[in-house]
């Protein structure tokens, strides 16, 4: 898997969600994408899957650029959007089926996914009736059932309750020791428990991109880091 994304501008009107972001990924890793909100996460992380066009740059994906490759590169990247939109009325293994079915993948992976992810005991109840752990084990299942090799979370573990969060980080670090995964949080203590690398944007900027306890460095937390450098202000000609 490589993943190199060049010079990446993209603008809302005039306000650039992203300014001149340049990143690098080649290995099985999974990565902290930090930020304050607003800072152009969630922007990127659509931009790499392909949900919104980018202004400037290109992003390429293993060694094809992806405005040119879309339907082959949305083969190999699975996402998880923030927020976890699902089909509340359609049953656990039936919306999979469904998903299984938009990939052209066989039937068969469902369980295998469910399996995976630990629903199986829900997998005949419908969507709309799970805990809120359980939905987003499903946004997983849908996430990995064509067993992408990059795997992009907005935010995973946002509003679960601790155990929650804790099984979800069990079943993303699995997954993590045979996929490059990218994950958007703004928690410290998850960073902590499954990153190795972190990448830090703050108002469209990438400010770090280095492996975690570089990134701790002479702050001692990721919790001061991140306060340090989000509060020194950014020279940025494009961003309001
Ligand atoms: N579809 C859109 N139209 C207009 N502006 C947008 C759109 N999507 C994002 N923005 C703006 O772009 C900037 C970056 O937003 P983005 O959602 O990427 O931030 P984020 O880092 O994911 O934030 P959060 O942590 O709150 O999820 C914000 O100023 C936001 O208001």
């Amino acid at each position: 898997m490589s993943l190199q994304i060049n010079n990446l501008t993209k603008k809302f009107g005039e306000q650039a969600a992203l300014n001149n972001i340049n990143i690098s990924i080649n290995n099985n890793e999974i990565i902290g994408l930090l930020g304050p909100n607003g800072a152009g996460k969630s922007t990127l992380m659509k931009s790499i899957v392909g949900a919104l066009k980018i202004d400037e740059g290109e992003i390429i994906f293993n060694g094809k650029n992806i405005a040119e490759n879309e339907t082959e590169s949305k083969k190999k990247i699975g996402f998880l959007p923030e927020n976890n939109p699902l089909y509340l009325e359609m049953f656990v293994k039936e919306y999979l089926q469904f998903v299984a079915n938009i990939h052209h993948i066989p039937v068969s992976r469902v369980d295998e996914v469910i399996e995976l992810v630990g629903i199986t005991p829900e997998k005949s109840k419908k969507i709309g009736q799970l805990s809120k752990g359980y939905k987003q084990r499903v946004g997983l299942a849908q996430a990995i059932i064509h067993q992408p090799d990059l795997l992009i979370l907005d935010e995973p573990t946002n509003g679960l309750d601790p155990n929650q969060i804790i099984e979800i980080r069990n079943v993303v670090k699995e997954i993590g020791q045979q996929k490059t995964v990218l994950l958007s949080t703004h928690i410290m203590q998850e960073v902590e428990a499954l990153c190795s690398r972190v990448i830090l944007i703050h108002k469209g900027n990438i400010l770090q991109d280095c492996p975690i306890n570089e990134f701790k460095g002479k702050f001692g937390s990721l919790e001061e880091a991140f306060a340090s450098y989000t509060q020194t202000p950014v020279t940025d000609e494009i961003h309001p």
